[in-house]
Order: C-alpha cells, then structure tokens, then sequence
C-alpha cells in the first residue's frame, strides 16, 4: 500500500503496468469525489456550527484541505479512522485511505501564531483557501509544490484585494492577513486559465459583509461544470446565488460570442452547517471504465449518481461514442468495451480531466483522434498536453499538440518507462495502455494518492476479477 506520507514526499517505487490476459470484468467502487469533499470542507469551515461529510475521500489533495482548514482555527474529525483521528495525521492507522466521515466545527477563527497551509499540487486548496483565510484573524502563509507555485493564482489574490482584503505578494509564497472580515462587492476576474479562480471567491463570499458579486471576463472559461457545482454546493446549504450568462444566452440564440463573460451574485448569509454524503469521483472511475474498453471487457462502477453536477457525468456518452456500450444497471454504471477502440474528435472544454484517459484510449484506437478545448490542460499538475505527447512518444504513439489539445494518430506502440510528470491522472493513463502494451513501467504510481490512494491495488484486484 503506499500511504499519504509517502505520496507527499513524491516516493514510490517503479511499477509494471499488468498486461490483460483477457476481457476484464469487474466491479469496482471509487473513492468519494475529490472537489464534493473539498468543496464542503471549506462550506463547513465557513458555517457556523457542526458538519458532517459521509463517505468524504480521504487522499492526498484533501488531507491538504482539513490540514488548512485547522490550521484556521476550525475543528477537523475522521470518525471513520480509528480512534476519530484528525484525517490523514501521518502514522494514524488507517488514516491514508477509505471513505472518511468527516466532522468540521466552523466557522474559522483565531489562528495560532502565523499560520502556514500547505497547498501541495491541489488546486481547489491553492484558490479555495485564501478566500476562507481572509475571514479568520492572523497572518496565513501559503505555499505549495513547486509546480503549485507556477499555477494560475495572480487572479484571485488581486480580486480578494480588491474586496477589502489583505494579501503580501501576487503568487505563491504568499501571505493572507486576515482581520476576520472582508467587506466584499463587485470585482471583475479573469477565469479563463482556471475556473477554481471563481469557485474560489464564491465559496466564501456569503461570509463577506456585503456578498459579492463576480464578473468572469476572459476569452474562454474552463470547466464550466464546476462552477455550477459550486452553486449547487452553495445554495444546498442555504445561500442565495444568482447566476447571469450572456455568452451561454448568445450562443443559445445562434450567435457567435466574441469573449467569455458569466455574472454570479452571491449574497451575504450563511452558509449554514451541513449534513451531506459525497458522490463517488466519476473521475476516478474513468481508468476502470477505460479498461472494459482496451479488453472488450465489462466493467460496473458502483454508486453512479442518476444525476449529479461533476463533469464525468459525460464519461458514457464519449466511451459509447469510442465503441462502447454503457447503461445504468441498480449497482451503477455498466460499461462493456465493444473488442475494438473508434477515434473521436470532441470538444472536452468543460471535461478536462478526461482528456489523460481518453488519449490513452485514443493510442490504442483503430482510427485518429482530436481533443479540443483543453488548452487549460497546460497550466495544470504539469502540462498535460506536452506530458501526454512526449511520454506517449516513448511508446513510438503519435501524439501532437495543438493550439487547443491534442491530435492522435494510432500506430504500433512498444513498451518503455513513462515519467507521469507528479500527475495522477497520467499515471493512471498509462496503467490504462499498460493493459495493451507490454513492457510499460510507471515511475512513480504512488502519484495517484492525489485522488485515488489506493490505485495500484485497485487496479491489481480489477483485474484478478
Ligand atoms: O473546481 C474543481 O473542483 C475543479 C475544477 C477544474 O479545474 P480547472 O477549472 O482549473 O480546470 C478541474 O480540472 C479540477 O480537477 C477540479
Ligand atoms: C486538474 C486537477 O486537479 P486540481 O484540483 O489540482 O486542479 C485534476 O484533478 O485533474
């Protein structure tokens, strides 16, 4: 097993990706949703009172988030680990994986000392937590991987500056002096290299005294799914919202827009403390699902939501649309690989996360691919678009870089040792043509802790059936 400890420190030794022997038919259950987890663990630091998150992944990017969430002065409980350890404490016995119950009193208060949150490589805490910061009172040091530090920020700090408040330093390291009130009000951001800039300021803005309200103004917007996640997110715990798009409203009428806008108003009130259980991470389900497809296999992923906000709601519709058959069956999401693997050219603006999986489906495809949409992938764990390219290359697979993604063209692949660059999805990517290609070797597997702590088993389980 390779624990937490162990994943922030970047070890883990070399790993064989298995050939399959032949179809994999397995039923599998994903960790909780990373951004579920993280997006409640912050709505509860800001609530006043008791929270409860059930089946709450417990992996590297959200021991993060509960680790800066105490460190801002609010109460963080696992009552699924033994003895309801603070979640992810290292050396805590089953404190590295499994569903996590999570117990938050918020809200956020008095820090102790200067206070300093960890951001690691996880996103959602880099933009979701200087917000959050601004409300406690103390000075908050921030800082992360160095990739993290290379990762769009600038944004966010100057749009908290501008609602009142005080920030030393435009990127990481970087320091929030908090005074435990912002006033708050209109600010204009541009989101187009990162939509965690905008969720970011929502998910604290109900605390500010006068809410705010944020105009996106760019010349696209990513991973628009998760902005309305973050609305759902925040009006299930009782905050007023509205949201305002007129580039959706033009494109709706035929037109064609120019630039990205969107409008959020969020109003002063609450959160108000909340009892929820997370979805499984659709996300994390796409290696598995990806792997009925490369064997002509059947694959169910228990737990599928009949409907949900994450953007993986989309995974069945592009694997039916590379070959597959998926249906909702009572245990969740059936996914039967059709023996062989068709290109697709697809727009994955609002499904980003997919894009690692479906290139690694794409290699072993028997006609070329083109993703679209996803030049945000360059500012990510690493740039995805240039990782995908050069460590797929190894394999002899043709894979280019667009202006927007990437252009496959399938050829014989041979097997090589591929660098996942510290990115979990890549990793998984490579397991995923690892099935097909023998002699694929993956140097650091212990990088799916990110999201998926316990991948290599999983993985290794899937395929005993
Ligand atoms: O808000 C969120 O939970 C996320 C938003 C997306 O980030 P970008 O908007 O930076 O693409 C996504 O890639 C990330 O994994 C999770
Ligand atoms: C882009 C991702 O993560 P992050 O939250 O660090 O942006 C991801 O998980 O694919």
């Amino acid at each position: 097993m390779t624990t937490i400890t162990e994943v922030q420190r970047g070890q883990g030794d070399p790993w064989s990706a298995p050939v399959a022997t032949g179809p994999v038919r397995a039923t599998v259950t994903v960790p909780g949703s990373k951004s579920g987890t993280n997006r409640a663990l912050v709505l509860a630091a800001a609530a006043d009172g008791v929270s409860r998150l059930r089946g709450a992944l417990r992996s590297r990017d959200t021991v993060l988030m509960t680790a800066a969430l105490r460190e801002l002065g609010a109460t963080v409980t696992d009552e699924a680990a033994p003895g309801g350890a603070e979640p992810g404490r290292p050396g805590e016995p089953g404190a590295d994986q499994g569903a996590a119950d999570i117990v938050v009193t918020g809200p956020v208060g008095a820090v102790r000392g200067t206070a300093a949150i960890d951001c690691g490589n996880a996103g959602t805490v880099a933009r979701f937590t200087p917000a959050l910061a601004t409300l406690a009172r103390g000075d908050v040091r921030f800082d992360g991987d160095p990739r993290m530090r290379d990762r769009p920020l600038a944004p966010l700090l100057r749009a908290l500056r501008e609602l009142g408040a005080h920030i030393d330093g435009d990127r990481m390291p970087f320091t929030v002096r908090g005074t435990g009130a912002v006033s708050g009000g209109a600010v204009t951001v541009d989101a187009s290299d990162s939509s965690q800039l905008v969720s970011g300021l929502l998910l604290a803005a109900a605390r500010f005294e006068r809410g705010a309200t944020v105009t996106h103004a760019g010349h696209r917007l990513p991973s628009g799914p998760y902005l309305d996640m973050t609305v759902a997110d925040l009006r299930a715990a009782g905050v007023i919202v509205d949201v305002d798009d007129p580039t959706a409203d033009l494109l709706r009428a035929g037109g064609t827009p120019a630039a990205s806008t969107r409008r959020w108003r969020v109003e002063p009130g609450g959160p108000r403390p909340l009892d929820r259980v997370i979805e499984p991470d659709l996300n994390s389900a796409a290696p598995f699902v990806a792997a009925a497809a490369v064997t002509g296999g059947e694959m169910t992923i228990t737990g599928w939501p009949a409907s949900t906000e994450q953007p993986g709601r989309m995974l069945p519709d592009l694997l039916v649309a590379m070959g597959c058959r998926a249906e909702l069956v009572p245990e969740g999401l059936r996914v039967t690989g059709g023996g062989r693997i068709t290109g697709i050219d697809v727009d994955l603006s609002d499904f980003g996360e997919a894009a690692p999986v479906l290139t690694g489906l794409a290699v072993l495809a028997d006609s070329p691919s083109r993703l679209r949409g996803i030049a945000h992938l360059r500012l990510q764990e690493t740039d995805r678009l240039a990782a995908l390219a050069s460590e797929l290359g190894r394999l002899g697979a043709r894979v280019t870089v667009t202006d927007d993604g990437l252009s496959i063209t399938p050829v014989p692949l041979r097997g090589a040792r591929l660098d996942p660059h510290a990115d979990h999805r890549l990793a998984m990517t490579y397991a995923v043509v690892g099935l097909a290609v023998p002699g694929v070797t993956v140097d650091d597997i212990a990088t799916t802790g990110k999201t998926v702590p316990d991948f290599a088993r999983m993985w290794t389980t899937m395929l005993a059936g």
